[in-house]
């Protein structure tokens, strides 16, 4: 494997990695020829805030699996065209939010006792007491925007210093709210009420330019802004022009548009506290961040365990332990079903039922559409990161349902059912003794039939001497069986298939399907045998 590493992280970081044997680290001192040379033959990419993972940088990425971002914001990442990829992007939501959490109380503080000031003035032989009375945090109020993992930090903290709390994030449960003494308002209310107010959103098209001209207008004179979130989401010269005319009191700003800051409206203003991007950068949250993503990435890496993904839902070691076998069986499941439409595939229906059912699917979805889309030469490049985002594109429907009672305790089955133009084709299957999937129905057919290794599936008329046939052909061609499963259509099966077809899913011991393909053009030529179908089920 080898592991970019864009930009600096701890040691413990890189620790994480050289445990690995065989492991090729790269660091960003190493990076010699550029980023883009560097990815070309990369499994993973880490990166902090700095570095533009953007469409044209993945292309230079063919095998790129992975971006883990060292923080939490991941606008600096092109998740849309990472998906497309079928990589996955990680974050490490929570490990810096206390320094966050911190750095903006410090700033709101520094704010009201103009601290940085103080310190200025002493350093240049100044005793300045009369222009540095300041006031109190207590019994003012603040407004939180963004009441997640570093807004809620806030909050607490804030709670202590005696300030009323008010905050605004429409995602956010009124009981989460309550129970850290926020008061949720409406944004207007935000603006109009707080004496302090403090971002802590994402960059979203949402919040990019939350604070402009319109929204100063209508805050509080004399309000307090700290930014410790994004600097697209506030408009830099709508805030240095309220700064410079009173109606603003003051900022403290950690982020910017452009980083690092060259040029600045906010320059040699007095009542404005500037910081590089420092407010998760502490040493407790630098070394949780590193070894958090680091095991991350090496996780999924290795097992496949996906977590804090931004561009799938995130599992945990054990859920993810006890879906593995389903994701593999779902995307054989797909391989095995794949080119079995008559016409061009319109929507793709995944039943999930049993135990199964209960929990995430995301996963099992994608997988079973990857192998779906996975043609007998290996040019599909959907994955279980990005199947379900080829398939909108292709415009085929994904619907899904799920069971997760079934009576008769059937356990947990994955059916698929390929609806296109001219007709259907559908199978179902489980996975037993732990991890061997079984196909237990095809088209309508019961039958019980390893999903594994290379299968001639056969549709034939149910008439005395086509089974041995089968075997003769196969035997004739030096072709030998591994398992015969047999299945038949009953009365009460769908009007589909008529009574009188039956099914043999027959698995051999081939080192490639194509040593049976004249096994399969002699069964093919067998009168009582309607179709035969020569699968080769590979590895996701
Ligand atoms: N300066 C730094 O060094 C630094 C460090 C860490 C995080 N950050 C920034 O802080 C942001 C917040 O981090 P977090 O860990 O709290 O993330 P989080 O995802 O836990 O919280 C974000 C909150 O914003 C809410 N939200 C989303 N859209 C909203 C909207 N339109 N209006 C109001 N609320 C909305 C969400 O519901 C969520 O509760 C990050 O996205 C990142 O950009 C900066
Ligand atoms: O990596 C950094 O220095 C900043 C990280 C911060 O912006 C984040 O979103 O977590």
């Amino acid at each position: 494997m080898k592991i970019v590493l864009a930009e600096k992280v701890s040691p413990a970081t890189l620790a994480v990695f050289q445990q690995e044997p065989g492991w090729q680290i790269v660091t960003p001192d190493q990076i010699k020829n550029g980023l883009a040379a560097e990815l070309s033959d990369a499994d993973a990419l880490v990166v902090r805030s700095a570095v533009q993972a953007d469409a044209k940088l993945l292309e230079s990425a063919p095998k790129l699996r992975v971006i883990g971002r060292a923080g939490v914001g991941v606008d600096n990442i092109d998740t849309d065209a990472a998906t497309h990829r079928g990589i996955v992007v990680m974050n490490t939501p929570g490990a810096n939010a206390v320094a966050v959490a911190e750095l903006t109380l410090g700033l709101m503080i520094s704010l009201a006792r103009a601290i940085p000031r103080a310190n200025s003035t002493m350093h240049a032989g100044k005793w300045d007491k009369k222009s540095l009375q300041g006031q109190e945090l207590r019994g003012k109020t603040l407004g939180i925007v963004g009441l997640g993992r570093i807004g809620l930090e806030v909050a607490r903290r804030a709670a202590s210093f005696g300030m009323n709390i008010i905050g605004y994030d429409p995602f956010v449960a009124p009981v989460i709210a309550r129970e850290n003494n926020v008061t949720l308002v409406p944004i207007d209310d935000i603006f109009k009420a707080s004496d302090y107010l403090t971002l802590h959103v994402g960059l979203t098209t949402q919040t990019e330019g939350l604070i402009n001209s319109t929204s100063i207008k209508i805050m509080k004179k004399g309000i307090r802004i700290i930014n410790c979130a994004r600097g697209e989401l506030i408009v830099e010269q709508a805030l240095a022009d309220a700064i410079k005319s009173g109606h603003v009191g003051g900022a403290a700003l950690d982020v910017f548009h452009q980083e690092p800051l060259k040029e600045s409206p906010f320059y040699n203003l007095d009542n404005v506290i500037l910081s590089p991007h420092i407010a998760g950068a502490t040493d407790e949250a630098q070394e949780a961040i590193g070894i958090q993503l680091a095991m991350q990435v090496r996780d999924y890496l290795k097992l496949g365990v996906v977590q804090n993904a931004v561009n799938l839902p995130s599992l945990s070691h054990e859920e993810y332990k006890e879906i593995a076998p389903y994701i593999e069986m779902a995307d054989r499941l797909g391989q095995f079903l794949a080119h079995a439409t008559p016409g061009n595939l319109e929507n793709i229906q995944i039943s999930y039922t049993g135990r199964i059912a209960a929990g995430k699917t995301d996963l099992i979805r994608n997988a079973a559409i990857a192998g779906i889309f996975s043609s007998a030469d290996g040019g599909s490049t959907a994955n279980r990161i990005n199947a379900a985002a080829i398939a909108a594109e292709r415009g085929i429907r994904i619907q899904e349902d799920k069971k997760e009672f079934t009576p008769g305790g059937a356990g947990s089955v994955l059916k698929i059912v390929l609806h296109s133009s001219d007709g259907d084709a559908s199978a179902s299957a489980t996975v037993l003794h732990g991890n061997s999937p079984r196909l237990l129905s095809y088209d309508g057919i019961d039958i019980e039939a390893p999903l594994h290794g290379t299968l001639v599936a056969i549709r034939n008329h149910d008439v005395p001497g086509v089974v041995g046939r089968i075997g003769t052909i196969l035997g004739e061609q030096s072709v030998n069986i591994a398992n015969f499963a047999l299945g038949r259509a009953h009365s009460n099966h769908s009007q589909r298939v008529p009574h009188g077809q039956a099914l043999a899913v027959v698995q051999i011991d081939v080192p490639k399907a194509s040593s049976a393909t004249a096994a399969v053009d002699a069964l093919r030529r067998v009168e009582a045998i309607a179709s035969v179908r020569l699968i080769e089920l590979g590895k996701l």
